[in-house]
């Protein structure tokens, strides 16, 4: 693995929230009321993992969002500010509040309920603001908890200035051919695929977007094809039940490893690397791992 002095610089586009966690014995069924056993709060949205998980990895982090006008947009902002990341395009908006998630935790397996408010408020002009810094950017990261206007708007801009893309798809929905085309890499889970791709088997997928799509599991592994054989990656010693955040603490890893002239297979590995740590915290963003946790 090849970590150079250089520090990559990253651009994320996308959401931010509070995500209310309620741990309980069993996930609730439809028409079933359940106790929690534990209720907490945490910074999330996917957007904002990112940004976090690539600034505590060594990237220089823009991040491009919208909060609302209240203290939960102000808390959102100060950890940003303490975890590195640049804020100066955060908007806020007055129109809806801060973005929030509420999700129900048994066993690592998650329920997540995105209430998106102010994210839905970024838009294009935002993601214009920032021209200069896509010019000096690297990679420039999206995710689908914000329109899909504006992920295309991005996708696209970031490739005229031939920089490399990469979409975390979630939460699955169907995504265009021209975002397929344009981006580098697409992570996706592989219970998801149908939704973002069609009917298609998982194998022709991965074989038609070789060394492009990346499946991931519930174990923390990462299955791709690399234009010769299908690679399957799962750390071994990694007992990891999948817990929330992995998603984008995987593509914070492969991000960055990206960034450093990393083969694909290594930046799958660091990026499955990077998620199982991720599991040992609470929340999305708690866990993620600093690059002082690795030896290179
Ligand atoms: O990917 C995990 C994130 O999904 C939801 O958006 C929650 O905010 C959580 O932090």
């Amino acid at each position: 693995m090849n970590f150079s002095s250089e520090q990559p610089k990253i651009i994320v586009v996308g959401s931010s929230s509070i995500d209310l966690v309620l741990e309980t014995e069993k996930l609730p069924l439809p028409n079933e009321t359940v106790l929690a056993v534990n209720s907490d709060s945490y910074f999330g949205g996917k957007g904002a993992n990112q940004a976090v998980g690539t600034a505590r990895l060594g990237a220089s982090v823009y991040f491009i969002g919208c909060v609302g006008m209240d203290p939960l947009g102000q808390q959102i902002m100060r950890n940003l500010v303490s975890e590195n990341v640049n804020v100066g395009f955060v908007h806020e908006t007055d129109k809806e509040s801060t973005g929030t998630a509420y999700v129900t935790t048994c066993d690592g397996n998650a329920a997540i309920v995105v209430v998106p408010a102010a994210n839905k408020y970024l838009n294009k002009e935002h993601v214009d603001e920032a021209d200069r810094y896509f010019t000096t950017s690297d990679l420039v990261l999206v995710q689908l908890e914000v329109s899909m206007d504006v992920v295309e708007y991005t996708v696209k801009k970031a490739k005229r200035y031939g920089k490399k893309v990469g979409l975390y798809a979630s939460p699955a929905m169907k995504i265009s051919n021209d975002i397929i085309e344009n981006v580098d890499f697409i992570v996706a889970k592989s219970s998801e695929l149908h939704v973002i791709f069609g009917e298609e088997k998982r194998e022709e997928i991965l074989k038609k977007y070789f060394n492009k799509v990346f499946v991931r599991d519930d174990t923390n592994s990462t299955i791709y094809f690399d234009g010769t054989e299908m690679k399957y990656y799962r750390n071994d010693k990694d007992s990891t039940v999948y817990k929330m955040g992995m998603g984008d603490a995987f593509t914070s890893g492969f991000a960055v490893a990206l960034c450093h002239g990393n083969s694909i297979e290594d930046c799958v590995k660091f990026g499955n690397e990077v998620s199982s740590r991720v599991s040992g915290g609470k929340g999305s963003q708690t866990g993620l791992p600093r690059i002082s946790d690795f030896n290179f």
